[in-house]
């Protein structure tokens, strides 16, 4: 039962900090499990601590929208399963705004002018408030969705360029990619909130999360993710003004037309008059200086507008090195996301989804065999179905675990091919996991948590190497291979529907994944 103490300045009843400390840990580890980050997880599990107890249900308040509505309510089955676990009892949880920030915020919004809080998605050029006496004509067209308008722009910043012998700068204005929307991306855990953020994003820009910032390793979709919101919105707001740029774009315009030409003026209009701005990459901002003092003024305007601002980076805004603090404090408050490189089983969903796409017809052996060694991100496997394509073109076959050794065997020479896990190691884990000895694994006894350890271990061997059934058998000593289709089934009923069984299982995998990804 968890123990609740009288809150004497507030009246409720709160948890006590033992039980508590018991409820967020296994509340994490169970986020985690289900392949959120770890600092999602953790960032999750602070939000939610349980403040009262209502009769049967649990309280917390939660005042982030963003993660009450997209993150956690779709996990409420979840949490409430780890309450009754830690107390032995069912409890309803629910999830509130915090009643003191919002009377908070209702007080601050109570100063503003009427005009202030009857701001719309996106205000009409003459309703800015409240800095906007002066109003901004921005002399060029946006490349939005008018690509020609921006190149007869271009043209004529090429000519000036020229005729005053200046460095030329040839980049082309960039367009929105219109392949690269929320219906091509793929959906796994290790991009889900970054997904669900964007999504968030793009149905209410400029209200709900200012600025969003995605950020992680190379080849994970951020871009992606960026065009898509972008190819979102405008959908439904056709005209809104949208400039999708690298931060390298924004140093090219400050330097070679602010700067070199000297049209700063312009180069702050075209910033200043769009509705959404999506920035790749910031991290290339560096060492810039002078661009990033513009870009902090330009920053500040469109928040100050409420126009949605996106942001990429391959870092944490506070890891980034070379940026101005005040940039990151700006990165830093609004909502930050991570995309995390996938799993195992995501993997294998990208891939099958792709090569399905690319008309590659690849069987379930071997997409396991390309998710054992494309570990690192999507582009990478992207790189390797292309590969396979193309033999599948100049063969008219397609592709076999013997060529995909081959084009494997190319792409990660280092010899990691060969030296991916086995089923050995996959016992050693399952032995280890359950704490018995590989002989019992190995074994014929029938005793319970024997026969649990060998059917994870075999599902798992089928599952995370793709080994094929009559292989198995052999790898555990059986005779006859009925023995391995029937652990297949038995694991496949017990994950549906025993939750210690699942936890397990979840666990072991994801120390093999581990082992994987170390090979
Ligand atoms: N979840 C996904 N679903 C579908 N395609 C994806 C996914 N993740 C990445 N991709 C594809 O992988 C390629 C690389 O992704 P993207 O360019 O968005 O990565 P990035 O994180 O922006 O990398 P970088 O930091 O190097 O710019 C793109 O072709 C993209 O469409």
């Amino acid at each position: 039962m968890p123990r609740w103490r009288q809150n004497p300045k507030r009246g409720y009843f709160m948890l006590d900090k033992e039980s508590n400390q018991i409820f967020s840990e296994k509340l994490r580890t169970r986020f985690i499990e289900l392949g959120l980050s770890k600092q999602t997880a953790t960032k999750i599990t602070k939000l939610i601590t349980p403040v009262k107890i209502d009769g049967n249900t649990i309280i917390s308040y939660c005042s982030d929208t963003f993660y009450r509505d997209h993150i956690i309510s779709p996990k409420i089955d979840e949490i409430e399963k780890i309450a009754k676990d830690c107390w032995g009892k069912a409890y309803d949880f629910k999830i509130e705004g915090n009643p003191i920030e919002e009377n908070s915020a209702v007080k601050t919004k109570s100063f503003k002018t009427n005009k202030e809080s009857q701001i719309t998605l996106f205000p009409d050029e003459n309703n800015y408030f409240p800095e906007k006496k002066k109003k901004l004509k921005p002399k060029i067209s946006f490349q939005e969705i008018t690509p020609v308008n921006a190149i007869k722009e271009e043209e004529i910043t090429q000519k000036f360029e020229e005729k005053n012998n200046l460095p030329i700068n040839n980049e082309k204005p960039r367009t929105l990619d219109a392949t690269q929307n929320f219906g091509t991306f793929i959906r796994c855990e290790s991009n889900l909130v970054a997904y669900s953020a964007c999504e968030a994003v793009a149905k209410n820009p400029g209200n709900l999360s200012n600025p969003l910032f995605i950020y992680g390793a190379t080849g994970l979709g951020k871009t992606h993710l960026l065009h898509s919101v972008g190819n979102e919105i405008i959908q439904k707001i056709p005209n809104a003004k949208i400039l999708y740029i690298t931060s390298e774009d924004f140093v090219n315009d400050v330097i070679h037309r602010g700067i070199r030409v000297g049209k700063m003026d312009e180069v702050r209009s075209k910033y200043s008059a769009c509705d959404v701005l999506l920035v790749d990459d910031i991290q290339f901002l560096e060492k810039k200086d002078a661009c990033q003092i513009e870009f902090f003024h330009t920053f500040n305007e469109l928040y100050q507008k409420r126009k949605q601002i996106v942001i990429t980076s391959d870092k944490f805004p506070k890891d980034i090195p070379n940026i101005e603090e005040r940039l990151k404090s700006r990165f830093l408050q609004g909502l930050l996301v991570d995309i995390e490189p996938p799993g195992f089983e995501d993997r294998v969903a990208i891939i099958e989804t792709k090569a399905n796409l690319i008309g590659l017809k690849i069987n379930q052996e071997i997409s396991f065999l390309i998710a054992t060694h494309a570990k690192t991100n999507v582009r990478e496997i992207q790189g390797l179905l292309k590969d396979l394509l193309m033999n599948q073109h100049m063969t008219g076959r397609s592709p076999t675990i013997e060529s995909v050794t081959t084009i494997l065997k190319r792409r990660f020479p280092t010899g990691s091919v060969e030296s991916t896990i086995d089923t050995a190691a996959i016992q050693k884990v399952v032995a280890n996991h359950f704490q018995i000895k590989m002989a019992d694994l190995m074994g014929q006894s029938r005793q319970q948590k024997f026969v649990i350890a060998r059917h994870i271990a075999m599902f798992l061997a089928k599952e995370m190497i793709g080994l094929q059934i009559v292989a198995i058998a052999n790898a555990f000593g059986k005779k006859d291979h009925t023995t391995v289709l029937h652990a297949m089934s038995k694991v496949k009923e017990l994950l549906e529907k025993d939750d210690e069984f699942r936890g397990n299982f979840i666990q072991v995998k994801r120390k093999i994944e581990a082992l994987m990804q170390s090979n």
